[in-house]
């Protein structure tokens, strides 16, 4: 019987990933499914997403923007596995893996387009729409998937070790003396000494639940997302390889004008992943998917989008006007209307953020003020909504307390909020030389808030807007993805003494509830949109009432 094309391919490729791996057996914990092309914008000093990459950045982007995972099997999975269909699109372009490498060598080595099998993906799990099966249909269709997987495991291998020795190198580069591994770490493995120095991102707005399950930071600018063992994480992983698919597929039609051009489906989700995070894979601790499950430990390695930043407000808006499957029992259903029923009004809800913001009461020690889900779903009226997201966006607070604190002490300071200073010279008198220039740098800071926006940040809102109007572009246009509970994820630059002052991202994140269907448009998302746009029009035209926006602007 002769053997198809297809799979004749699948074996020279296996064969090559074999090969690699007897090249250089040195680290074998971890798998990982799939390293992107990493030379985006922020590599070459650009944005993550926007610049560089032509085929991921659609045209109006803004370019000025400038402990593990505690396994839970109780949401169901997708139903039974359906036949692979295998790809044949493994990329030719891996580069050495020898965990030497240096930051300056990054941009050179990083590139390693490897698709493991999206496919099976679209075939298994996204065209599936929202079907769901027992959970004991997990392991079914994860065993399927993994089974096929496991025959180009040794490829994958290689290529993680090219993404962990990069880890390491910067681990190392990065590590005090004092914070260094221990021999002990050293000796477990490499993967061991990068996993044991993760730590929680420092600034995480809202999440699943984000206390039990937080996202770890990987050095140098990449967080770690925890997947659970259910259907949530198939769906994510999935929508995910399909736009770096997309992307890949772009490329490979010169920028759609090749022949035939991309079709439609691929050419929505090229133009979404410019909004999404930068992704580089899964990565999985050693030990798991043996028997063909996603292991424990699974994580999506993500661009971390706060890490051009100095002091990153961040921001997550969790959008849609219901935050359940069209499938869901009648429990789930009345669960997540009940955290939020306004949701269905307003078609988003602040599920977290978190404010740099020293001068408030309720800034914690690292100067942040923390927005808990609950605050978000304390917002039961427009203008609460709208007060809220003017807290959001103002730094009034330091401002305020600043010029108080300066006016007590300093007598010939703006006074609020009165309290009987003494003069200038008594206080200079007494201050050391030390003194005098520690409050020489406060005052530079507060006159640089005054005019770069201290009060509400009346740029970042104006750039805020014209981001979210790029992306109610794209969901009008789409008519195949359907977006539960994903979120808007905001991030702007808090520090005041930063010269990036001005910055600000957004991104949409979160992508366990996507589904395709046709005709799937997302009007609850656009909805949402819809209302952020109505009511920052509104905040700056405030504003603007009151001279504050002219002065900052
Ligand atoms: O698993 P938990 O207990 O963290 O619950 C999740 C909720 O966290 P919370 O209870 O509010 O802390 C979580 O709530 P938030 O979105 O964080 O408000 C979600 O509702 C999540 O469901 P889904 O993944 O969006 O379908 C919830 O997951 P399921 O309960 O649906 O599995
Ligand atoms: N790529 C990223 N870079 C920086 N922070 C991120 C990134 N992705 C998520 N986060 C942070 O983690 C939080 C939770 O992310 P999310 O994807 O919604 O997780 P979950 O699925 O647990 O809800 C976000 O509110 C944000 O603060």
């Amino acid at each position: 019987m002769a053997i198809p094309k297809s799979t004749q391919q699948f074996y020279l490729l296996t064969a090559f990933a074999s090969l690699f791996t007897i090249i250089g057996v040195t680290i074998t914990a971890v798998t990982i499914t799939h390293i992107l092309e990493e030379s985006k914008g922020e590599e070459e000093g650009e944005e993550e997403n926007v610049g560089s990459d032509s085929s991921k950045t659609p045209p109006d982007i803004p370019t000025n923007t400038p402990a593990n995972t505690p396994v839970r099997s109780k949401k169901p999975a997708l139903s039974k596995p359906q036949p692979l269909v295998r790809s044949s699109s493994l990329s030719s372009s891996y580069e050495r893996g020898d965990g030497t490498s240096t930051l300056s060598r990054r941009k050179s080595m990083i590139p390693s387009t490897f698709t493991i099998t999206p496919e099976e993906f679209e075939a298994m799990l996204v065209k599936r729409g929202s079907a769901r099966g027992s959970s004991g249909d997990l392991k079914a269709v994860a065993g399927s998937l993994f089974q096929d997987v496991k025959k180009v495991h040794e490829f994958r291998t290689t290529l993680v070790r090219t993404a962990t020795g990069r880890a390491l190198t910067w681990l190392d580069m990065t590590s005090s003396p004092s914070s260094s591994p221990t021999t002990s770490a050293i000796n477990k493995g490499p993967f061991d000494r990068v996993f044991s120095s993760l730590k929680p991102i420092l600034v995480q707005a809202g999440g699943l639940s984000w206390k039990k399950r937080p996202l770890h930071h990987f050095p140098p600018d990449f967080v770690l997302k925890p997947l659970p063992q259910d259907s949530r994480a198939y769906r994510e992983l999935g929508f995910y390889e399909r736009m770096s698919l997309a992307c890949e597929r772009y490329k490979e039609s010169k920028g759609g004008r090749g022949k035939g051009g991309v079709d439609r489906e691929t050419d929505l989700l090229r133009r979404f992943s410019a909004f999404a995070p930068s992704y580089y894979g899964l990565v999985t601790r050693e030990g798991g998917g043996g028997g063909g499950e996603l292991p424990k430990s699974s994580f999506l390695l993500l661009k971390d989008t706060t890490a051009t930043f100095s002091r990153p407000c961040v921001i997550d808006f969790k959008m849609g006007r219901q935050c359940y499957e069209l499938d869901s029992g009648v429990q789930k259903r009345q669960d997540e209307i009940n955290k939020y029923p306004e949701q269905a009004t307003f078609g988003f809800r602040v599920s977290g953020a978190n404010i740099y913001d020293p001068g408030d009461g309720e800034a914690g020690d690292d100067g942040y003020v923390r927005f808990y889900k609950q605050w978000g779903r304390g917002m039961k009226d427009r203008k609460t909504l709208k007060d809220g997201i003017v807290r959001l966006f103002t730094q009034e607070t330091t401002l305020r307390r600043k010029r108080a604190k300066e006016g007590q002490k300093v007598g010939g300071g703006v006074k609020v909020g009165g309290g009987g200073g003494t003069s200038k010279e008594d206080s200079e008198a007494e201050l050391t030389e030390e003194e005098e220039k520690a409050r020489q740098r406060k005052e530079d800071r507060s006159e640089r808030i005054r005019k770069h926006g201290g009060g509400v940040r009346c740029r970042i809102l104006v750039e805020f807007r014209r981001q979210l109007k790029i992306l109610a572009a794209w969901l009008k246009d789409n008519d195949r993805f359907t977006f539960t509970a994903s979120s808007v994820l905001f991030v702007y630059e808090g520090d005041p003494e930063c010269p990036g002052f001005d910055n600000c991202k957004l991104r949409a994140i979160d992508f366990a509830h996507v589904v395709e269907r046709e005709g799937g448009r997302d009007a609850g998302f656009l909805d949402g949109v819809y209302t952020l746009l109505r009511l920052v029009d509104e905040i700056l035209r405030k504003q603007e009432e009151l001279g504050k926006l002219r002065e900052d602007l």
